[in-house]
């Protein structure tokens, strides 16, 4: 079932399209990931779900709901995660938890909340003493006192360290797991990859490909990875007649090189260097990572819908072989 429907969403900000004619629909229970780089359009969109933006065109709905016209019905649904700077620095986390049950009818019990956030031993800390960890597990807990079907989280895990970042994914997945739908906006590859179900990649206001994240991996040009330090420099002219290589690089200070390409450009590249009799050291083959294709596909910003291009599923790891 579709819980979230976004189409042909147009706001442009004083003549400068910001989001330029963004769609995609979310299904009840997903992970669905907003991926973008700076700028280009996400937040602005979210905002619109959200009904915190009224629209220039197109059409958004929240089960059903437009979020301006039905902004009450939209906010008791939709459980958006609140900016740093909505929050008093005195405010204890037992005195927000109790103030934001305050808004809705029906709260979640926020003692069971807290507890299940990890927040039980902070009650009585002011939002100002609390770590970057504990500020962003405290904006989930406020996200989810209205017991929301969807909840909205924008760079949830920015500022993070990485222990703390791992423990807001286990977290975002157990609110996925207790049948919330999740709106996730992220810069991190290994976070949309780790924990969407799909991803719509916006560039330039637009969506550049919305697919799972292992279908923009295989879509994105040069989905196999080469890499291997050969005995004596290759030829660039041969490394640049590889068939079906998207890339070349050669690192200047190891002398490394690493190919984008496919099963074929894998066995063209153990062919010639065995013609050249050039050994490689440290030979690896792997999948292309989300990293590459968000680069790949934020680069080309080709058509939205274009059909994936088939792939290899599984990666190949010759490590440590040489050839
Ligand atoms: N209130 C505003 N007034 C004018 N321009 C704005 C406003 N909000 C956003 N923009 C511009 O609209 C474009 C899209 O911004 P938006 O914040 O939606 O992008 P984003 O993908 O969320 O970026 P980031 O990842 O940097 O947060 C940017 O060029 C931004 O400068």
């Amino acid at each position: 079932m579709t819980v979230i429907e976004v189409a042909d969403l147009r706001k442009a900000y004083a003549g400068r399209p910001a989001v330029d004619g963004v769609s995609f629909s979310v299904e009840e229970g997903e992970i669905f990931g907003i991926l973008g780089p700076n700028g280009a359009g996400k937040t602005t969109t979210v905002e619109c779900v959200e009904g915190l933006r009224v629209p220039d065109s197109g059409r958004v709905r929240v089960a059903g709901l437009d979020p301006v016209a039905d902004h009450d019905k939209v906010t008791r649904i939709l459980g958006a995660q609140l900016q740093e700077s909505e929050l008093q620095a005195k405010l204890t986390v037992r005195e927000a938890l109790e103030l934001y049950s305050a808004f809705y009818d029906r709260p979640a019990d926020w003692r069971a909340l807290a507890e299940r956030l990890g927040l039980t031993e902070k009650l009585g800390t002011r939002y100002a003493k609390l770590s970057g960890g504990q500020k962003q597990r405290l904006s989930i807990a406020l996200a989810l006192i209205g017991s929301p079907r969807i909840v909205v989280l924008d760079e949830l895990t920015t500022g993070l360290d990485p222990r703390a970042r791992r423990d807001t994914w286990q977290l975002i997945e157990e609110i996925r797991t207790s049948g919330v739908t999740v709106l996730l906006v992220t810069h991190f590859m290994e976070e949309a990859q780790r924990l969407c179900d799909r991803i719509a990649v916006i560039d330039r206001g637009r969506v550049a490909a919305l697919d799972t994240p292992s279908g923009l991996i295989r879509r994105a040009s040069g989905s196999t990875v080469i890499s291997f330090t050969p005995s004596r420099p290759l030829a660039p002219a041969d490394l640049a007649g590889l068939p079906d290589a998207a890339s070349t690089a050669t690192d200047a200070r190891d002398g490394r090189v690493t190919v984008h390409g496919s099963d074929v450009t894998v066995n063209a590249v153990i062919t010639l260097l065995a013609r050249h009799h050039i050994t490689a050291h440290q030979l690896r083959v792997s999948d292309a990572t989300l990293d590459d294709a968000f680069l790949d596909l934020t680069e080309t910003a080709g058509p939205q819908g274009a059909p994936a291009a088939a792939g290899p599923e599984s990666a190949t790891d010759l490590n440590g072989a040489s050839a």
